[in-house]
């Protein structure tokens, strides 16, 4: 792995934290380590938060990242919406791991009041720059990941629960521009970063999944060019002009079961490289958690997200069915 400064460039570095640099049409401020605010003189109606490294491990995300920092401090990309990038954990970055002592993504919406680690403590103040950020109506967050296995969708987010409210066109279409053809629809609150988005300040937000994890220089950067492209414009554009939607464009999965690993001796009853959204025959089994046996309950169920090694109480699995983007409460 490179070494920190390479990756991020100068701004992760404590020497800038509480500075703040000038483009030539904005105030870029450097509010902590990995915590860049890019204030337009003239601002946008939009407020654009881009988070990655919420796991240390997803390389893909900090590099698109770091780009888009650097470009604008080059005066190569001129922002035109505020626009707050935050790359959540350093420390797992320099560590090269998913994380230093937990699951950063499982600590948001408060469940950091509830630990003292590294991680509780960031995603305490994850939480305040946030709220700091957001000021204005129209509020976008794109967490960025990278995820453990391949898949058979490629590129996936996660629709955090809406709590009965509608799914926006808009978004389906801007995540589908970026190369982000399939939706899983949570259907239950959740203690992930977006959902925090989401819940505490109504912001449009998802958990994006752009490709599989891999090390600093491995990653194709050619795969990311849409979703690169796309949040580029975004920030850079004052209103986005995107095509009309179209459901043929959209695979959509509804989230049927989260299954959690609550016994010491969990396993998973297939290998490490089925891929994401694999389907299993009715009754397969999926995974043994102790005394407890799942196996496959509906036609067409698949599984999501993997991971035998979570610790006990974590959601060790996902299972997703297809469901009809014509089913779906429109916006
Ligand atoms: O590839 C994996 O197994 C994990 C990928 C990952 O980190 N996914 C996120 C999803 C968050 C969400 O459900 O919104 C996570 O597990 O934190
Ligand atoms: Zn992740």
């Amino acid at each position: 792995m490179p070494d920190l400064p390479d990756v991020l460039g100068p701004y992760e570095g404590e020497s800038l934290v509480g500075t703040s640099l000038r483009t030539e049409t904005s105030r870029v401020e450097f509010w902590d380590a990995g915590v860049i605010a890019v204030e337009p003189d003239q601002p946008g109606n939009k407020d654009v938060i881009f988070s990655c490294a919420v796991h240390g491990d997803e390389t893909a995300p900090i590099e698109i990242v770091r780009d888009m920092v650097r470009d604008i401090l080059a005066g190569k990309l001129q922002v035109q919406h505020r626009t707050l990038f935050l790359i959540a954990n350093p420390a797992a970055i320099v560590n090269g791991t998913r994380f230093i002592d937990v699951n950063m993504n499982r600590l948001f919406s408060g469940a950091h009041a509830k630990g003292d680690t590294p991680e509780h403590r960031r995603a305490a103040k994850l939480e305040q720059y946030v709220s700091r950020f957001f000021k204005q109506e129209r509020r976008y967050h794109y967490d960025l990941h990278t995820a453990i296995r391949d898949s058979a969708h490629e590129k996936f987010a996660v629709y955090p629960f809406t709590h009965g409210g509608p799914y926006k066109r808009e978004q389906l279409t801007f995540l589908a521009e970026c190369g982000v053809d399939t939706i899983l629809l949570n259907q239950a609150p959740t203690t992930t970063f977006s959902y925090y988005s989401v819940r505490e300040h109504n912001a449009d937000a998802f958990t994006v999944e752009l490709g599989k994890v891999r090390p600093f220089g491995e990653n194709d950067m050619n795969r990311f060019a849409d979703a690169d492209t796309m949040f580029r414009k975004l920030i850079s554009t004052s209103e986005l002009e995107l095509p009309q939607f179209d459901s043929n464009r959209h695979h959509v999965y509804d989230v049927s079961r989260s299954i959690d690993r609550t016994a010491e001796d969990f396993r998973l009853n297939f290998a490490d490289d089925v891929a994401n959204f694999t389907e299993f025959e009715l009754g397969h089994l999926l995974a043994v958690d102790g005394e407890n046996e799942y196996t496959v309950e509906q036609s067409g169920e698949r599984i999501i997200f993997p991971n035998a090694k979570v610790a006990l109480g974590q959601r060790a699995l996902l299972t997703v069915v297809p469901m009809p983007v014509e089913n779906l409460k429109l916006v």
